[in-house]
């Protein structure tokens, strides 16, 4: 078993674990789950639960066939949110408060940095926040999808140094456990490249999200980010013994070295780009290779309609070399495109910034396959 410490953790819970039935809601899985919360808070640790289960806890009680329509498991969502938060609330002795997202709350700088601190504020206050989709409101592209990922997302706006993924199995296997009776588990993983990915099959029971991969590209996402996330049982009570002890008894997924800031992490991973600037030579090597701002002067095209402070993509002769927060619109950036900095005064007859693209508000994308559609 590999040993890890931690001070800050995001953990997340799967349906599976929430309703291990296929309907209503159990404490069987939670009751492990909420001793090893509770006894960490006494550590003085921080935590914030993600937790799956508000649409398998409303099977029953509407009337459904086996594949599930939209509309019907937004309505589930709204029935098995209560039952989910009432089932975690009786486990603790402290309080809990419900905070449900959507992808547009995480893509807006704005709304995130209100979640990070509505979270900070309910730490400090020893609340414990617990985190899921608002799977009523959010429909199709609106939506995160899973778990796994909006827990690394969550992760990213507390600065977690740590991500605890419980799930069925017992960590990453080097295929399907369930197909696969050869399959071998691996105890720690330090980079999450192809041939890791390639590992990943479907979800494990019904009432399952995603299966491996999007716990994969949750890691990922959180190992960019620096911080460590394990994947565990919970099905197990030896899991939370062991973890209160510092012990992984699934996979860790070591954590990159990483100097970005909390900032730039939701810039690479949470943004959504609205928009594009094609940058010239010059701009292209002074942002790639002196870590310079993007001026106005080294802006060739605006591609889309964005607001100030809105992400976008920066890229140079059709490669997306990174991400940014734009200081000025569209429709501003095309008429100072190509300027010096010193002329923006006299195009806009105002000037926010002389930079379009300060160098803080930027982050490097290594690969090139991202494009605006
Ligand atoms: N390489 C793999 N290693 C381990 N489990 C895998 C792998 N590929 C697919 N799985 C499946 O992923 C399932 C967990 O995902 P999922 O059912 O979505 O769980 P949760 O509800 O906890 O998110 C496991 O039960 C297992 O069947
Ligand atoms: N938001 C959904 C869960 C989505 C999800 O990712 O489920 P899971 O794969 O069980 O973690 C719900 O509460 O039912």
């Amino acid at each position: 078993m590999t040993a890890f410490t931690w001070q800050t953790a995001v953990i997340k819970i799967g349906s599976a674990l929430v309703s291990p039935d296929g309907t209503g809601t159990s404490d069987k899985f939670l009751s492990n789950i909420a001793n090893f919360i509770s006894e960490s808070r006494k550590q003085g640790k921080n935590v914030v639960l993600v937790s799956s289960g508000s649409v398998a806890a409303a099977r029953g009680e509407i009337r459904t066939g086996h594949k599930v329509s939209p509309g019907k498991k937004s309505a589930m969502a709204a029935i098995g949110q209560t039952k989910m938060m009432a089932t975690w609330s009786q486990l603790f002795d402290f309080t809990c408060a419900q905070l449900l997202l959507t992808v547009e709350d995480l893509n807006d700088r704005r709304r995130f940095v209100n979640i990070k601190n509505t979270m900070e504020q309910l730490l400090d206050h020893d609340v414990l926040p617990i985190v899921n989709e608002n799977d009523t409101v959010a429909i199709d592209e609106s939506k995160v999808g899973d778990n796994d990922n909006l827990a690394a997302h969550t992760a990213i706006a507390v600065q977690a140094d740590c991500l605890i993924i419980c799930t069925d199995v017992d960590g990453l296997y080097t295929g399907n456990p369930r197909q696969d009776p050869q399959a071998q588990l691996l105890p720690t993983v330090d980079n999450i490249d192809e041939g890791i990915m390639g590992l990943a099959g479907g979800a494990g029971s019904s009432v399952g999200t995603g299966g491996m991969i999007t716990k994969l590209q949750a890691a990922q996402k959180c190992a960019e980010s620096g911080i460590q996330t394990l994947l565990v049982n919970g099905t197990k009570t030896r899991t939370f013994t062991e973890l209160v002890k510092g012990n992984c008894p699934g996979t860790l997924f070591l954590a990159k070295d990483d100097d970005s800031t909390a900032r730039q992490d939701w810039l690479k991973h949470t943004s959504n780009p609205k928009g594009e600037l094609v940058v010239d030579k010059g701009a292209y090597l002074a942002m790639t290779e002196r870590g310079a701002s993007l001026l106005a002067a080294g802006i060739t095209q605006v591609v889309g309609k964005f607001a100030a402070n809105d992400a976008v993509l920066v890229t140079h002769e059709g490669h997306v070399i990174g991400k940014g927060l734009a200081a000025y619109s569209s429709a501003e950036i095309q008429q100072i495109k190509g300027a010096k900095s010193s002329q923006i005064q006299y195009i806009l007859g105002y000037s926010d910034s002389a930079e379009v693209l300060h160098r803080d508000d930027f982050v490097r994308i290594a690969h090139d396959n991202e494009s605006i559609e």
